[in-house]
């Protein structure tokens, strides 16, 4: 019985990365799934775009959906302000046992609230159990044919007000086909389409940033 692929991230980010640094902990990653083994994390390249969203909506409340090892998690969470949050939604416990520790070694714990379970089972009781109003940014990074029910849950249960970002990787490959018809198609929405590469290759791939407009 050998290590699972998330083990083996973890491992190199324990070797490789310095406690407390959560650049080091996404470099040490990158390194790895570049040189080494392939993983699905967002990835440097589309990393950068992430980053750039981030730093524009300055946000106080994100939530991801699809932790995985906690890349992406970590790489956000480490430009949030002081006061802000970041709630990340994480289905299989394997992988979540993983990203706690991938967090934890990143330092940022105080600021990631890890939540095990499915979207439609969570996205309902994040106001009650966590006290959130509305998210001023979410990140679609999870399995592809849930990012419109989920995105269509989310408007339900009054999680979006207008200024809302929502900001969706893969949707060129593996893509997300309904997701973007809905987005760039609804009067809910203003969206715009963020060309880029998949995770460390050379196939196309992007990011759609789409913003509710109430
Ligand atoms: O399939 C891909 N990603 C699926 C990612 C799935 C991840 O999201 C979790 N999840 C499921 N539901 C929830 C929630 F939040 F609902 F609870 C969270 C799953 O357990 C898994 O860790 C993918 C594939 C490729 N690729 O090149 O094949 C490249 C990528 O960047 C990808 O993201
Ligand atoms: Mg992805």
């Amino acid at each position: 019985t050998g290590s699972t692929r998330p083990q083996r991230i973890l491992r190199a980010v324990q070797k490789n990365a310095t406690r407390g640094d959560p650049c080091s902990v996404v470099k040490a990653i990158d390194d790895y799934c570049r040189h080494k083994e392939w993983a699905m994390n967002v990835g440097d390249e589309k990393g950068c775009i992430v980053d750039s969203v981030v730093s524009e909506v300055k946000p106080t409340a994100v939530l991801e959906l699809g932790t995985y090892c906690a890349y992406s998690t970590v790489r956000i969470a480490s430009l949030l302000s002081p006061n802000a949050k970041l709630i990340t939604l994480e289905f299989n416990s394997d992988y979540a046992a993983i990203a706690r520790e991938v967090i934890a070694w990143a330092g940022l714990q105080d600021k990631i609230q890890l939540v095990e379970g499915a979207s439609g089972e969570w996205i309902p009781r994040l106001k009650e159990e966590f006290g959130i109003e509305t998210f001023d940014l979410i990140f679609l990074d999870h399995w592809k044919d849930r990012y419109l029910p989920d995105t269509k849950l989310l408007e339900k249960c009054g999680l979006l007000r207008p200024g809302t970002v929502l900001l969706a990787d893969n949707v060129i490959c593996p893509g997300t086909p309904d997701y973007l018809d809905y987005v760039r198609n609804s009067q809910q929405y203003k969206s715009k389409f963020f060309k880029s590469h998949l995770e460390y290759t050379q196939e196309e791939d992007g990011l759609e940033k789409s913003v509710f407009l109430g």
